[in-house]
């Protein structure tokens, strides 16, 4: 019998015959790997605009990548005329293996997951002090998301001038999330050193002041302008995709998104919140079984974990919080299912 190689695959049969390919080259299937990696930097209705060395490429999908989505962010592999000169049009052939995907449901009922972007690897949850007031179950959705999504959480508070940030400050640091305040005219010194390097997805609700302050980010940038479908000649406020943009001097990439007015977690269980802060987690194998280690659960291992000075009170009670933000989500999930 003959075997695919390993460890019983026979060397003296193979040593004069050359070795069969695993996947032939057929005329069905065109073999894309030299074809060129873009950046998917916004999507509108079927048409992409990509960066690829340096340049803005407009392209269409491949009519054999089917239904599978091209969302921002994606490295996707791209053939024909990627010479970005104005008229051209490239085609989308193939999707990089994703590093991350930060997904959300319209609301817990929502059976559709909705991909918003890929390959960020940190979330900046955009909140204003007031105007609109915070509100703590939201952040703590988003920050579930992306905890679960792999994302490092970074909550930005905005509108400092309107309102003290205390509350918060209190409410996410035993979570150990980095927390930042800004208001008009404020030196955005330590934001740019956390966005540095990396590719930060901005999310918040709508009026908040993510437009401001990703103009102030980017000179030049007239977030309202630059946004504005070039087929379309419709605004931002009509645009329901998210838009990366490239910060000066090559220090990393924001990711915009539309403003949202619920964040749903359908797509995320009770368990992937918790494994989602191992420190916790780890005092969580004594449970009884079936423990959802919420503060109404019987014997909880992180109770006993608090009571042995293992774990700080103040981490715990914020931890709960978030996962009562998931359980929640489950209820509706299930009044929705009845
Ligand atoms: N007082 C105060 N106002 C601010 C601050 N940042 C933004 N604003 C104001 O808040 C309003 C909304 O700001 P935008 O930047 O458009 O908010 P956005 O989050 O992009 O809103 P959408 O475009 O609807 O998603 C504007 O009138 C801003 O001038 C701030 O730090 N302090
Ligand atoms: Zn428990």
């Amino acid at each position: 019998m003959r075997s695919r190689g390993g460890l019983y695959s026979d060397d003296h049969a193979g040593f004069d015959r050359p070795r069969r390919h695993t996947r032939p080259r057929t005329k069905d299937r065109p073999d894309y790997s030299e074809a060129a990696v873009a950046r998917v930097i916004t999507v509108d209705r079927g048409r992409y605009r990509l960066q690829l060395d340096g340049r803005m490429v407009s392209a269409t999908k491949a009519r054999a990548l089917g239904r599978a989505g091209v969302i921002v962010g994606d490295r996707v592999r791209v053939v024909g005329d990627t010479s970005g000169e104005e008229g051209t049009l490239a085609r989308v052939v193939g999707v990089e293996e994703r590093e991350t995907v930060l997904r959300r449901t319209a609301d817990d009922d929502d059976p559709f997951e909705r991909p918003i972007v890929a390959n960020a690897d940190q979330l900046a949850i955009i909140t204003a002090l007031a105007d609109p007031p915070p509100r703590a179950g939201m952040i703590d959705r988003i920050l579930v998301a992306g905890w679960v999504a792999g994302l490092d959480p970074l909550l930005v508070l905005t509108k400092a001038d309107l309102a003290p940030a205390d509350e918060i400050l209190a409410a996410y640091e035993p979570l150990d999330v980095p927390v930042l305040t800004t208001q008009p005219g404020a030196e955005l010194g330590e934001l740019r050193e956390r966005l540095d390097g990396r590719t930060t997805v901005f999310v918040g609700h709508s009026g908040v002041g993510k437009s401001t302050l990703v103009n102030a980010l980017i000179p030049g940038l007239d977030r309202a302008v630059g946004v504005v479908n070039e087929t379309t000649g419709r605004g931002r406020h009509t645009s329901t995709s998210a838009i990366a943009l490239a910060l000066p001097d090559d220090a990393g990439w924001v990711i915009d998104t539309p403003g949202v007015r619920s964040f749903g977690l359908s797509h995320v269980t009770p368990a992937g919140v918790v494994a989602a802060f191992p420190d916790l987690a780890a005092s969580t194998v004594d449970c009884p079984r079936g423990c959802h280690h919420d503060s109404a659960a019987a014997g909880c291992g992180l109770d006993a974990a608090v009571a042995a000075g293992r774990l700080p009170p103040a981490r715990v009670q914020s931890f709960r919080r978030i996962l009562d933000a998931r359980m929640i989500a489950e209820r509706e999930a299930h009044r929705g299912l009845e």
